[in-house]
């Protein structure tokens, strides 16, 4: 029996709500009643007196045992040939068919706003990622990589867990009546509840009750309560082995004391915020929503009770940064397996995150764990961490889906400065055919249905789209690139206003994705290379040989700049990074305002054509933060850009400062005030972070002087926030330091991983600046207001 409450600790309430850590739901809370449009909503009533929820038959009962099923005439989830996309992911990568998977095209394209058929095939990637990539069924139902990847074992036991569980939490009736009854506020609560018996014993009980009662919200919460259990039972608490109370950090912050006391108590959050998978997960996975993990994960915190993929970047520099390295390789691991199990990384450690990935950072993790500790990674790991990272490309080089061509309009040069909206008109139609061709990426789902943990949410939205399903495709899509949600992804519509059903993220080609998986390229030519040293031994050749000392540079990952490769498999990706870096400079770099730009693709869902040859900048009046990622990515030093990355770098650098962008409390995340939290005036800890890295390493103007202003304009927010609150937020109010930001479909929550990682990280960074400073108190001005 998966018990009722959590740990002691958890129960602690001080740390349990300064870490935002909910406490088990004994009781369902009455909520809001979302909009739905499949099943009438029907007033609360008491239960009858006769009412039929039947006795336990208890976990005894054989799993499997089925009611003949009456479906709700107007129930459009329950179909078995339309399984949700998470099922069909685990399910293809459990036994490779390829024929029973739902084929993610609709018929509908309004506004451009779902590309769900097969678009724009990249041509040259066969020899990187071997011809098995693209195409297919299993491309077709979004599942990623054709070929699992082999080098590391797959969980048989997961894949067949997933499979049963997906039916409760991830399609048919029952979710649908729970998530849409107003028994809880938050849609995530559900989903997240394990069940006390089988999925088959809990949907055969549910069927067996009248179907009145089915709808009857007193009768679906007595029915939660029988056969579920609290959220958040699933993982324990668990105190990693390499943590320390004084990690050499805060040895560091001696001279700093306000600041040497804060980073003490985040460094003690790890220990609330690291859990282990119960154990009734490993006998009974079917029972639960959480995935299987076999190392310790690291949760964000509130109603994030579980593992993130871009979180755990940012959670495992703060690892790092208390020398908590073990945790952090075991982080690590844990999404290698997913790569090994479902052929790319969910967006986070529940089964109804198994129908997209989020932004692509573990290439960079890899390489964060080699360069902390060259000596402690033995070679086996970075050879099985590459062959599982090429199997993650392979995901998101699935052409037509995530990887499209796309060509520059033959009338940029004319246009190089115009800005593009959504009403432009396009102007393909009169274009030549293109000089060249590119791949680029997008972020993409083949989704068609409610995101189970938003579920009332995408109903309402849905009802107010014009077309549903490409509303599903594009909302999970926007969830997958890990800003969910914001203008970006929105198009306006004539007044000039966002609203979420106009969603239309598949037809944008970001910025920061194409960074992303630049980054992989690079990281994974740069990690190529370092193995075949290593294993050659000392003295093999390599360009750093001859300069260094030999043994230095078998541990040396070789620098990103690197311009001749030793290895095969590094020469190729080398060449891929060049070509990714020479179509974000023809495509997306825009002179005027001094900043790369996303690019959007009117033409996306009309499929008439291989190309995109109309792909422009997308909702000109949108500025996002993202559009300076690439000084992160270090996208300029490719040496494909040599003759251009000096100008380059000081018109970003301009572009930066020109944008609005930097306020008093960091980086706003995107110039436009709107109801979602990936907005102004929110600024998030993973976006501030990478701008100011990418200018503490830009090596041009007073980038370095800028970088570190931002660092202590947003330590000084992240400090006020805790001081007066004892909280650390998922995201700040960048107007206002100190405050919590706010909007999007959730309330803010607290905790919180990647904040407290990006702090701690930082103040390793910059500790050694920090130190001679006085504690003043936190700046209301911006280190670069305009
Ligand atoms: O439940 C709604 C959405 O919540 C997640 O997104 C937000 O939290 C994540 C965890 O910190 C973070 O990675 C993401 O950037 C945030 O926007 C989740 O990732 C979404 O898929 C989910 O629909």
């Amino acid at each position: 029996m998966v018990p009722l409450l959590t740990s002691k600790a958890q129960r602690a309430a001080c740390w349990t709500d300064r870490l935002g850590i909910p406490t088990p739901v004994q009781a369902p809370r009455a909520g809001c009643i979302g909009r739905h449009i499949s099943i009438p909503s029907r007033p609360a009533r008491k239960p009858p007196a006769c009412l039929s929820v039947r006795k336990d038959a208890g976990a005894e009962e054989q799993a499997g045992e089925s009611q003949p099923h009456e479906p709700a005439p107007e129930t459009v989830l329950s179909s078995s040939s339309e399984l949700h996309t998470s099922l069909t992911t685990a399910k293809a990568m459990a036994t490779v068919r390829v024929d029973a998977f739902h084929v993610a095209s609709t018929p509908c394209s309004p506004r451009g706003t779902f590309a769900g058929g097969p678009l724009a095939r990249s041509s040259h990637l066969s020899d990187l990622v071997g011809e098995a990539s693209g195409g297919g069924g299993l491309a077709a139902a979004g599942i990623g990589s054709k070929e699992p990847v082999s080098v590391l074992e797959k969980d048989e036991d997961t894949l067949a867990g997933v499979e049963r569980a997906a039916k409760v939490y991830c399609q048919g009736e029952l979710l649908h009546l729970v998530q849409t009854a107003g028994i809880f506020e938050d849609s995530k609560e559900f989903v997240d509840m394990p069940m006390r018996v089988d999925p088959e014993v809990v949907l055969a009980r549910f069927q067996a009750l009248l179907p009145a009662l089915r709808r009857d919200t007193e009768v679906l919460r007595a029915f939660l309560t029988q056969y579920f259990t609290a959220p958040g039972s699933d993982l324990v608490e668990h105190v990693p082995p390499d943590h320390s109370d004084s990690p050499a950090l805060l040895l560091s912050l001696a001279d700093h004391a306000p600041y040497q006391r804060w980073a003490a108590e985040l460094n003690h959050f790890w220990k609330q915020l690291c859990r282990k998978v119960s154990d009734d997960v490993f006998l009974n996975p079917q029972r639960y929503s959480i995935l299987r993990r076999t190392h310790p994960v690291v949760i964000p915190g509130g109603r994030f009770r579980e593992s993130y993929y871009w979180d755990s970047y940012w959670i495992v520099l703060g690892l790092l940064a208390c020398d908590m390295k073990d945790t952090a390789r075991g982080l690590v691991q844990n999404l290698l397996d997913d790569v090994a199990n479902f052929g790319f990384v969910p967006n986070g450690g529940r089964i109804y995150y198994l129908n997209r990935s989020q932004p692509p950072l573990l290439s960079e993790m890899v390489l964060a764990l080699v360069e902390h500790d060259p000596s402690g990674i033995n070679e086996a790991f970075v050879s099985e961490a590459l062959a599982v990272l090429e199997g993650e490309y392979r995901f998101w080089m699935q052409d037509g889906e995530r990887a499209i061509s796309v060509s520059p309009p033959p009338v940029r040069a004319s246009t190089q400065s115009q800005t593009w909206t959504s009403s432009t008109p396009n102007t393909s139609q009169q274009a030549e055919p293109p000089a060249q061709q590119h791949v680029l990426n997008r972020y993409w789902t083949a989704s068609i249905h409610p995101r189970p943990e938003s579920f009332k949410e995408d109903l309402h939205h849905a009802g107010l789209a014009d077309c549903a399903q490409g509303f599903y495709a594009n909302i999970a899509a926007g969830a997958e690139s890990g800003w969910d949600f914001s203008s970006r992804w929105i198009s306006p519509c004539d007044k000039g206003e966002y609203a979420l059903e106009r969603i239309t993220t598949t037809d944008i080609i970001p910025v920061d994705l194409n960074t992303f998986l630049y980054r992989m390229e690079r990281n994974m030519a740069r990690l190529h290379d370092y193995l075949l040293a290593r294993q050659m031994g000392p003295g093999c050749g390599t360009p750093e040989a001859k300069a260094e000392p030999p043994r230095e540079t078998r541990w040396k990952v070789p620098p990103d700049s690197r311009e001749s490769w030793l290895s095969p498999k590094a020469q190729k990706f080398a060449e891929a990074s060049a070509k990714r870096a020479l179509a974000m400079d023809q495509l997306m770099w825009d002179q005027e305002t001094g900043m790369w730009r996303d690019l959007w693709m009117p033409a996306s869902g009309k499929g008439t054509s291989n190309l995109f040859t109309a792909a422009h900048f997308a909702f000109g009046e949108v500025r996002p933060a993202s559009n300076f990622l690439p000084l992160w990515g270090r996208v300029l030093d490719n040496p494909t850009l040599c003759s251009v990355a000096p100008r380059r770098k000081l018109a970003a650098l301009d572009g930066l400062a020109r944008s609005g962008l930097i306020v008093a409390g960091g980086v706003r995340t995107t110039n436009v005030e709107t109801k979602e939290q990936w907005d102004c005036p929110n600024a998030w800890s993973p976006i501030v972070h990478m701008i100011i890295d990418g200018l503490e390493n830009l090596g041009a103007g007073d980038a370095d002087r800028l970088a570190r202003s931002l660092a202590k304009a947003w330590l000084e927010s992240n400090y006020l926030g805790w001081a007066s609150t004892g909280y650390m937020y998922e995201k700040y109010n960048g107007k206002v330091p100190g405050a919590r930001g706010e909007g999007g479909e959730y309330y803010p929550q607290v905790g919180f991983g990647w904040t407290n990682g990006v702090v701690l990280h930082l103040l390793k960074t910059y500790g050694k600046f920090l130190k001679h400073e006085a504690a003043a108190p936190p700046s209301t001005e911006s280190p670069a207001e305009q």
